[in-house]
C-alpha cells in the first residue's frame, strides 16, 4: 500500500504562554498542502525500514514512521511490515514533515489491518508521537491551539490560490526555536482576523517566529520581500521555520535568485 504525506504550512502563529509542561501554547491556522513524502507498507516476514530520498538526520530506527508502528504494535497484534519512506518534504523547515510520516503511518497501519480506529483515537496517538502529528489525521484546514493538537472549526477556504514554497537549504531545530520566542497573549484574536480578506492579512497576520528568527536568519526576510515583489497577496515563515511562503493569485516564475533553494509550487 502507498500513501503521500503531505505537509502543511502555519497562517499566522501566536505564541501566548509557556506550560508548566515545558511545551507553549499557541494559536495558529494550519493549512495543508500538497508537497508530500511517499510511504509504502508491505507485510513481510519481519519488520524493516528504509528511507531514501532526502537524508534523515538520526538514528532510523527512532523514525517517527517506526515509532507510530510500534506505538500501534503495543496495543494490537500487529503483523511484520516493510516500511519504505521517500522522503521529499524538507526536514528542519516548518512544514511538520517528519510529524505527517508519523500520522499517515498510523492511519495505514489501522487502514491495512482493520484495527477499527476511530480519528479520536488516531488523533490520540498521533499526538504522543510529536505536537503537529494529530492535525494530519483528518489533514484539512484548522484552527488550532494548546499545543497545536486542538482543533477548532475553521472556515477557510483557498482553493484558486496559488502557493509557492521557498525552503533556504537551512535546517531550524523547532525546540531552540521556541526557546527563542516571548510568549504574548494577543489583543484580537487570529480567529477573527483570518476572517479577513486575504489581501489585508498582510498588515496583522504574523508568524511569532519571525521576530526571534529573522535577525539571526536575514535570508529569511529577505525571501519574504523577494515574495511579496513578485505580487504574493501574502507572505510569511511557516511554523518555526525555515521555509518561508507565499500566497498568489496565479502561478510565478521564479526568478534565478529564488531558484537556487528548494522551491515547491503549486495549487491551494
Ligand atoms: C512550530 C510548529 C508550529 O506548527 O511546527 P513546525 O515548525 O515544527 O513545523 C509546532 O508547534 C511544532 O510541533 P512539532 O514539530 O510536532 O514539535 P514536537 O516534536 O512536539 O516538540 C519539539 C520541541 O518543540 C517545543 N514545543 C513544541 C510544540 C509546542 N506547542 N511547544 C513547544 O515548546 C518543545 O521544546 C519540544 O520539545
Ligand atoms: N520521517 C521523518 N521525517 C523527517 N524528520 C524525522 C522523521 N522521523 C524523525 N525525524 C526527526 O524529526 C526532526 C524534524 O522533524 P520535521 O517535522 O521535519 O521538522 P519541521 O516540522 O521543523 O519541518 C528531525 O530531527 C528528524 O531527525
Amino acid at each position: 500500500m502507498l500513501t503521500f504525506p503531505n505537509c502543511k504550512i502555519n497562517i499566522g502563529l501566536r505564541i501566548t504562554e509557556k506550560r508548566s509542561d515545558g511545551f507553549h501554547n499557541l494559536q495558529s491556522c494550519f493549512y495543508p498542502i500538497g508537497w508530500s513524502d511517499v510511504l509504502e507498507l508491505i507485510p513481510a516476514s519481519e519488520f524493516s525500514f528504509v528511507s531514501s530520498g532526502l537524508d534523515i538526520p538520526g538514528d532510523p530506527a527512532r523514525n517517527l514512521c517506526v515509532r507510530a508502528y510500534e506505538f500501534l504494535r503495543a496495543d494490537f497484534d500487529l503483523p511484520p511490515v516493510h516500511m519504505h519512506l521517500h522522503k521529499i518534504v524538507p526536514i528542519g523547515a516548518g512544514l511538520g514533515g517528519g510529524s505527517s510520516d508519523a500520522a499517515f503511518a498510523l492511519k495505514l497501519l489501522n487502514e491495512r489491518f482493520s484495527l477499527g480506529l476511530t480519528v479520536g483515537q488516531l488523533q490520540d496517538y498521533a499526538r504522543r508521537l510529536g505536537s503537529d502529528c494529530a492535525f494530519f489525521v483528518e489533514n484539512k484546514p484548522a484552527y488550532c491551539i494548546e499545543k497545536g493538537d486542538v482543533f477548532r472549526e475553521i472556515s477557510l477556504d483557498l482553493s484558486g490560490y496559488f502557493i509557492l514554497l521557498i525552503y533556504p537549504n537551512l535546517a531550524i531545530s523547532t525546540a531552540e526555536a521556541y526557546a527563542g520566542v516571548r510568549p504574548r497573549h494577543p489583543e484580537v484574536s487570529l480567529l477573527e482576523q483570518l476572517q479577513t480578506p486575504i489581501e489585508t492579512w498582510r498588515d496583522w497576520i504574523h508568524n511569532d517566529f519571525e521576530d526571534s528568527l529573522f535577525p539571526v536568519y536575514p535570508v529569511l526576510g529577505e525571501i519574504k520581500q523577494k515574495l511579496y515583489e513578485l505580487g504574493a497577496l501574502y507572505a510569511s515563515m511557516s511554523g518555526s521555520g525555515s521555509t518561508v511562503y507565499g500566497i498568489f493569485q496565479a502561478p510565478v516564475t521564479v526568478s534565478n535568485h529564488l531558484g537556487r533553494y528548494n522551491v515547491w509550487q503549486g495549487k491551494l
